[in-house]
């Protein structure tokens, strides 16, 4: 009898991560560990260290669970149950390879899963950050954790994908979701991507992150056949005092409402999965305040999540970086 050989190649689909629960305690650990990242926040760690975990985090933490408490389902977060699902169905499309899912912060964590591989014999690694438009913020901070796993075992051959805004499948599969809403429920008066917005200040040491979102939004648009100047396109999720990216999502559509936009639709190219972001703050609270200053409708266009299009978009992205 022949033994089929375990494969010697794998493929880790990466996410941000979320938190185990939708209690304070849970959200104050996930929190504690992102917001302590130097990629995400760069104050000096002798402020930033007291200033988050005496101030910060005993005030956000159960404000924020409240939030994800609104979105939790029975599979735990969306977040973490559409990446896991994704990473399923990746698998079944790409046997050839063996597919796992890791967080970059909280469970099941990169670098674990990244020497788990390793201990398991596998020998080429495949690194897929799910952010289409490349940051520091997020891509960099993946960056980071490979590159220590790389000195540690100069043996493996490690690939991580850089960006793939640009990807024809992906950009044709957001515009396939974009389709199939307007076939079902006509098309609204304005169609709004919102991003998550960074810093500007980053922006303007170097990160291409605008420029990424900037031209996905062409190449979408141009894939829809309508002119790019048809999409409105926003950051949104500021966090801290800083002045992030600009024009903001919520007083845009606020505005839209007040010069008389009846039905706005918005789509959030940037996040590969639904998540608090999307669910909560937009589909949600950004939907409420949209009515509340006049608008009739906020129609929320999903994620690609763990669609047929998604994983073709993967398959696609890897081969193209295999
Ligand atoms: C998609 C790309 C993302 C970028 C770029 C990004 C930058 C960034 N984020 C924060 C702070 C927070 N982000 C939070 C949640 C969150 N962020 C992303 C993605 C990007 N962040 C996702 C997918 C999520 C949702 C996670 C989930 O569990 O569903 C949060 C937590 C929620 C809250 O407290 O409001 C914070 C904080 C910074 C500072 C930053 C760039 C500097
Ligand atoms: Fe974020
Ligand atoms: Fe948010």
């Amino acid at each position: 009898m022949q033994m089929s050989k375990p494969s010697k190649r794998a493929l880790v689909l990466v996410n941000l991560g979320t938190p185990a629960a939708p209690t304070a305690e849970a959200v104050r650990d996930y929190l504690s560990e992102f917001l302590m990242d130097p990629r995400v926040v760069q104050l000096p760690r002798l402020l930033w260290w007291p200033l988050l975990h005496w101030v910060i985090l005993p005030r956000r933490s159960p404000v924020v669970a409240h939030k994800y408490a609104a979105i939790w389902t029975e599979e735990g977060s969306p977040l973490a149950a559409f990446t896991r699902r994704l990473a399923a169905r990746v698998q079944s499309a790409m046997p050839q390879w063996r597919v796992a899912m890791a967080m970059r912060y909280g469970e099941p964590a990169l670098a674990k899963t990244l020497e788990g591989l390793i201990a398991d014999g596998v020998d080429e690694i495949a690194v897929l950050p799910l952010y289409p438009q490349y940051s520091t913020t997020t891509t960099g901070s993946v960056e980071d954790v490979v590159a220590k796993l790389r000195a540690r075992h100069p043996q493996i051959m490690f690939k991580c994908v850089h960006d793939y805004h640009r990807d024809p499948r992906w950009v044709e599969a957001i515009a396939a979701s974009i389709r199939a809403h307007w076939q079902q429920h006509g098309r609204g008066e304005q169609l709004l991507f919102s991003f998550h917005g960074i810093p500007e200040r980053l922006v303007r040491n170097g990160d291409p992150y605008a420029a990424h979102c900037e031209a996905g939004t062409a190449a979408i648009a141009e894939a829809l056949g309508i002119a790019r100047d048809d999409i409105l396109l926003t950051y949104q999720s500021r966090f801290g005092r800083d002045r992030w990216l600009q024009p903001y999502t919520l007083p845009t559509l606020q505005q839209l409402a007040r010069d008389g936009v009846r039905d706005v639709d918005v789509v959030c190219p940037g996040f590969a999965v639904d998540c608090l972001e999307t669910l909560e703050e937009i589909a949600m609270l950004n939907a409420e305040a949209f009515i509340a200053a006049g608008g009739h409708a906020l129609r929320y266009i999903p994620c690609l999540n763990d669609g047929d299009a998604h994983v073709q978009a993967i398959q696609s992205i890897v081969g193209a970086h295999a």
